[in-house]
């Protein structure tokens, strides 16, 4: 090849220093040749430089992502931190990737490792890092979340002024991209397709509505009444553990009153939620760290099964009900019923001006719905029960007002539910002293300003409402203890801060769900107060801990008598 072209080179230097020669020799072809190679150079050349731009350009992005890279796991946290830090708000330093998560963990493993004595003093074993943080920092507390930087508020004119925020630079929680498979549609949505959505599903939480509901609570609390009937029938008492009781019902509850179906249809949906939500709690914060969920595990291998079983059963459920209303048939008017319209509609093209939710959409909000509208309102009433079982005096009067109120009535009006004050004064202190969602969190995406805070964006504010609910600066010397007569006067007469006490949360985000599920509360802690009393079994262990919302870690074990 060289030699080819060292002679062609020969020939191309015989024609240039032959211009004037004998154009019949053979020099004409050499003419011919020479063009060739000056075409092959200038190819060449070409190629030389298309490879010297590649290389340069591969350098660049490798090089690029190579900043990126240091830039997210060191120099942006690191800027994060001086920011924060300049502006006095105090914590741990930063270490590299993984922040405070080993301890973090460390410490929650530690705490669950045993149960604790039946007093109301949980704070420690539900969130033993944060707890210490406070200790050591204040109501406002610099934390790492792996990369991330998290400020701890408990504070609540600050926490008041983030749920406030009309900024829209501050966002729901994108940090541990599990949670998606747990608790996604509404609760993860922002901007105009949160408002969208959110402006489809409100009628279905109207109280004309909540009213037409009643019925149906009626029949999935008298299921749960004629069976512990007949499990104290032979001596009058029976044990139970009440924890996978009463996320039956409150799982046929919700499952009636939004989806047209009962638990059993939905049954494998819930079960199969329960475990995505357990191998959410059991990942930790470790999901937090970017890429984690496609990491080749076993859990994250389970995960996506669950994810695509649950999927393949909710579009099962939706065709179904889709069959039913083109069939001209109405629609139920529930939760699924309004979100279907919305997607015929568009469809049909009927109103373009509306928005309508796509077949995806209504998966992922359906997947919400039964994990969200069953979850915390089964914790609600475990706790109420549990507390009420330490709490026999409270019990006694909670059981005289029901039976003053509802007597054997089979199905209480709305307004004998609304007479039930002294329920309502426990389910109030429930909710502070256990509450079923024990911080918020709002990450910040743009520049924000908070009580005279400036945060730059990626930092993750997580509300610690846990905390707030039993700072003895805001509820007393008896913040610890069980004590329902602070709300006799309301939830604003006892504590004056709009920002210490949010069990549902608090402005636009505010729980869809808080109406249906108080009056579900009610209803269900009336049947059982007329019908049974209560103690704690011996085999109960008091040990809540955090899985999403708060559970009972080894069950609700109780005594049931017949009243
Ligand atoms: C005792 C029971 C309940 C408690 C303590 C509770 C608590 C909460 C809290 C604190 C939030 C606000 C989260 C935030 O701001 O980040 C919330 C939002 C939400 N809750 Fe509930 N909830 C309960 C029952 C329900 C029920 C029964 C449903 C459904 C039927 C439901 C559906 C939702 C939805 C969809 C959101 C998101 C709302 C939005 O972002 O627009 N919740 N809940």
């Amino acid at each position: 090849m060289e030699g080819k072209i060292l002679s062609k080179i020969y020939i191309l230097q015989r024609a240039n220093s032959n211009p004037g020669g004998d154009e019949s020799f053979p020099l004409m072809s050499d003419c011919a040749d020479a063009r060739k190679i000056e075409r092959q150079r200038k190819k060449w050349k070409k190629l030389g430089g298309f490879l010297s731009i590649s290389v340069s350009l591969v350098s660049i992005f490798a090089l690029s992502w190579i900043y990126k890279i240091l830039n997210f796991v060191w120099l942006r946290p690191r800027k994060v931190e001086r920011t924060l830090k300049q502006q006095g708000i105090r914590g741990l330093t930063y270490k590299l990737l993984i922040g405070n998560l080993k301890e973090s963990q460390a410490m929650i493993d530690e705490a669950l490792s045993k149960p604790i004595n039946r007093s109301h003093s949980i704070v420690t074993r539900l969130e033993p890092f944060i707890t210490e943080l406070a200790q050591n920092y204040g109501k406002v507390a610099l934390s790492w979340l792996g990369p991330y930087a998290r400020v701890s508020i408990m504070d609540p004119e600050l926490i008041k002024e983030v749920m406030l925020n009309k900024s829209n630079h501050l966002e729901k929680v994108k940090i541990n991209p599990l949670i998606e498979l747990v608790a996604p549609g509404l609760a993860l949505l922002d901007g105009e397709k949160w408002a969208a959505h959110r402006r489809i599903m409100n009628p279905a939480f109207h109280v004309d509505k909540l009213k037409r509901m009643l019925p149906a609570i009626y029949t999935s609390c008298s299921t749960l009444i004629d069976k512990w009937r007949n499990l104290v029938v032979p001596d009058g008492s029976c044990e139970l553990d009440v924890w996978p009781e009463l996320h039956h019902l409150t799982a046929d509850v919700i499952s009636r009153t939004s989806f047209g179906s009962s638990y059993k249809d939905g049954m494998q949906i819930f079960e199969l939620l329960s475990e995505q939500a357990r191998l959410f709690t059991e990942a930790g914060q470790f999901a937090c760290i970017p890429g984690y969920r496609y990491f080749p595990t076993k859990d994250n291998y389970r995960r996506k099964e669950i994810d695509r079983r649950v999927r393949a059963l909710l579009k099962d459920m939706i065709m179904n009900r889709e069959k039913v209303m083109k069939m001209g048939q109405t629609s139920e008017n529930d939760l699924l019923g309004l979100m279907m319209e919305s997607n015929i509609r568009d469809s049909h093209e009927h109103d373009q001006a509306l928005y309508s939710m796509s077949i995806e959409d209504i998966i992922e909000e359906c997947k919400l719905f039964f994990f969200a509208g069953q979850e915390t309102t089964a914790v609600l009433l475990t706790w109420t029960i549990v507390v009420l079982s330490m709490h026999p005096d409270w019990q006694q009067r909670a059981r005289e007002e029901v039976l003053q109120f509802i007597g054997k009535a089979e199905t209480p009006s709305i307004n004998d539910i609304n007479n039930l004050k002294i329920v309502t004064m426990i389910l109030h202190e429930i909710l502070r002293l256990y509450p079923p969602v024990i911080f918020l969190v709002r990450t910040v995406h743009k520049d924000t300003t908070i009580g005279g805070f400036n945060f730059p964006p990626g930092v993750v504010l997580t509300l610690q409402t846990l905390h707030v609910y039993r700072d003895p600066e805001l509820w007393g010397f008896d913040a610890e203890e069980f004590n329902p007569e602070r709300f006799a006067g309301g939830v604003a007469s006892a504590c004056k801060n709009l920002g210490a006490f949010m069990p549902f949360g608090f402005g636009p985000r505010i729980c869809i769900g808080q109406n249906f599920a108080m009056m579900e509360a009610k209803v269900a802690l009336a049947m059982i107060l007329r019908d049974f009393s209560f103690e704690l079994s011996p085999d109960y262990a008091h040990a809540p801990r955090a899985v999403l919302t708060h559970h009972p870690q080894h069950g609700a074990q109780i005594i049931l008598h017949k009243v």
